[in-house]
Order: C-alpha cells, then sequence, then structure tokens
C-alpha cells in the first residue's frame, strides 16, 4: 500500500481526504497528516477519517508521496525540515500557491514533482484542476496523479507557467461564487425575502446556469441573450451592471489574483 502524507493540515488538505476517502480512490490507511502546530486540528482529521497523525518525523523516509499543503510562504521551512530525512524515492505533489517546481526542485532535489491547482470543492468530488509535472514523473504516475484529481472532480494538463492563470481563475473561483452569493443574499433580504429562500433560489440557479452550458453546446452569451428580453428586467440588470463596468471589475479581480500568484513565486 502506498503511502501519502499531507504537511499542513489546513483546509486544501482537508477538501482532497474528505475526497479521496469519500470516492474510495486512496483507503484512509495509507494517507498520513501533519502539521506545524495545532495537535487538536490532526486529532479532529484523524477521528473525523481514520487516516494517521504522521507519530515521528523519521517516518517521512517511508512516504511514497507528500503532499505540500502549508501557505506558500511556509515552504522554505517544510524543504528545510524534511530535506536531510526524504527518500530518493519519495514524489512530490504540491498545491502551494504560486511556487514553482524549480524551487522544489532546488530545495528537495531532482525527484518527480507534480504542481497541482485544485479547488475546495475537491470535498464533493467537484473539483476543477490544473496540473503541471516535472520531467522526472512517470507515465504511470502521471495516470495515478490524473485518476486521484479525476475522482474529486476534473483535471487539465496545463503549462506550469498557466498555473497562476488557472489559480487565479478556478482556484479562486469558489470565493468569488461565495462572494456573489452573498451580495444576492443582502440584496434579496432587503427585498423581504428569507435569506433561506434567497439561497435555495440563487442556489440553483447557479447549478442550473452550470448544468445548461455542460450540457446544452451554446456559447455564455446565446445563452445570456435567450434570458434577456428586449425592454425586460435582465437587460435593465445587465445596464446596471455595465454602469458600474463588470468587464472591468471582472478583469481586476483576475488580473490581481493572477499577479498575486507570480509573487508568492518570488516569496513576496
Ligand atoms: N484553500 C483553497 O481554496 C486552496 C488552497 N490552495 C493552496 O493550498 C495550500 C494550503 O491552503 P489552505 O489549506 O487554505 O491553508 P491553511 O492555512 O488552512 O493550512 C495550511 C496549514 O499548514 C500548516 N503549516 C504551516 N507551516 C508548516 C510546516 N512547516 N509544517 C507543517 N505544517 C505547516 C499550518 O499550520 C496550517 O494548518 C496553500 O498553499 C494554497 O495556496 C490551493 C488551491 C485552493
Ligand atoms: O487564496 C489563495 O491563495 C489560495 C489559492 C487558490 C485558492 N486559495
Amino acid at each position: 500500500m502506498q503511502k501519502i502524507l499531507f504537511i499542513g493540515a489546513g483546509s486544501m488538505s482537508e477538501a482532497l481526504i474528505q475526497g479521496w476517502i469519500t470516492q474510495n480512490v486512496v483507503s484512509n490507511d495509507s494517507l498520513y497528516v501533519t502539521n506545524r502546530s495545532n495537535y487538536e486540528r490532526l486529532e479532529e482529521l484523524e477521528k473525523k477519517y481514520g487516516i494517521h497523525i504522521l507519530s515521528h518525523i523519521e517516518k517521512i523516509k517511508e512516504m511514497d508521496f507528500i503532499i505540500l499543503a502549508t501557505k506558500p510562504k511556509d515552504v522554505q521551512s517544510v524543504i528545510e525540515q524534511i530535506q536531510p530525512i526524504i527518500s530518493p524515492n519519495t514524489a512530490i505533489l504540491s498545491v502551494l500557491a504560486g511556487i514553482s517546481i524549480q524551487t522544489i526542485e532546488d530545495g528537495l532535489g531532482s525527484r518527480p514533482i507534480a504542481r497541482v491547482m485544485p479547488n475546495t470543492s475537491a470535498t464533493i468530488g467537484m473539483s476543477a484542476s490544473g496540473i503541471a509535472f516535472n520531467k522526472e514523473v512517470s507515465e504511470v504516475q502521471k495516470t495515478m496523479y490524473l485518476k486521484l484529481l479525476e475522482a474529486v472532480g476534473i483535471v487539465i494538463e496545463v503549462e506550469e507557467d498557466k498555473l497562476h492563470a488557472v489559480t487565479a481563475l478556478s482556484g479562486s473561483g469558489p470565493a468569488y461564487l461565495y462572494y456573489l452569493l452573498e451580495a444576492w443574499e443582502s440584496v434579496g433580504t432587503e427585498f423581504g425575502l428569507s435569506k433561506e429562500i434567497v439561497r435555495k433560489l440563487m442556489v440553483q440557479t447557479i447549478a442550473g446556469s452550470a448544468a445548461m452550458l455542460q450540457s446544452v453546446k451554446e456559447e455564455p452569451n446565446v445563452l445570456r441573450k435567450k434570458v434577456t428580453s428586449p425592454g425586460g428586467t435582465t437587460e435593465a440588470g445587465i445596464r446596471a451592471l455595465e454602469n458600474y463596468h463588470f468587464h472591468d471589475a471582472i478583469y481586476a479581480c483576475i488580473k490581481s489574483a493572477e499577479a498575486r500568484s507570480r509573487e508568492l513565486a518570488k516569496g513576496d
């Protein structure tokens, strides 16, 4: 049985752990987790998913895969900690935003490294992930990584440099939609609808629109026009969005996130 260690017990690690266990692609017995501090968090994950807490740093030697899942700024401290112990056979999978494969190679030497940008919807098998590999990753390992990520959603291989854009779009994407929902709930309740009703209506609206895009092979602007009756309510709403420079706001959002990913790469 392969041993997989998560370094960093945050929300992204939990999303993958939960997704893999629920989808039955990895047994809980093969998963290990460690954290810098907060032993209660490790105990929580152990109890909830039946996975192992890494009992001793020396056990890092035994791991077949290590998943780097701390904050990007903590990567150097993790590298320093594990570099003297890690086996030359251990492969690395990093979910760290911005951090390049080269940085990990510089710290941990030439070995198979996959850089992945999932999102938290992995929890329910609905992640949209991007992935890039270094040359050391074998075809067998690639197939395994793709299988692991397909088990928790979709995965698309991209050039490594494009992972900054993937991070800005689908890595951060769930937060933009939750933010949109927060705004909808706030305005909907001003009209006297309960928060629960607004949420039910708008979550279904998001899900329905996503399902339409997936099943009806039409461009978003065509689908938009079908909703927009001339002189109707949608037209009035879209005009207001344009008056508030909707496109500029979305461009600024994604460009800022992409630029931030590039800054993280430099350790800023
Ligand atoms: N949260 C998200 O939606 C996504 C996050 N990511 C990436 O995943 C990584 C983790 O993100 P989150 O889970 O949100 O962060 P988080 O802050 O919830 O978790 C990070 C964990 O790493 C631990 N840690 C820090 N230094 C450590 C060390 N030296 N050794 C062991 N553990 C250490 C911290 O104690 C913390 O529990 C980040 O690099 C982020 O860019 C990627 C895709 C989506
Ligand atoms: O906000 C972040 O930096 C991470 C990467 C993508 C989603 N969360």
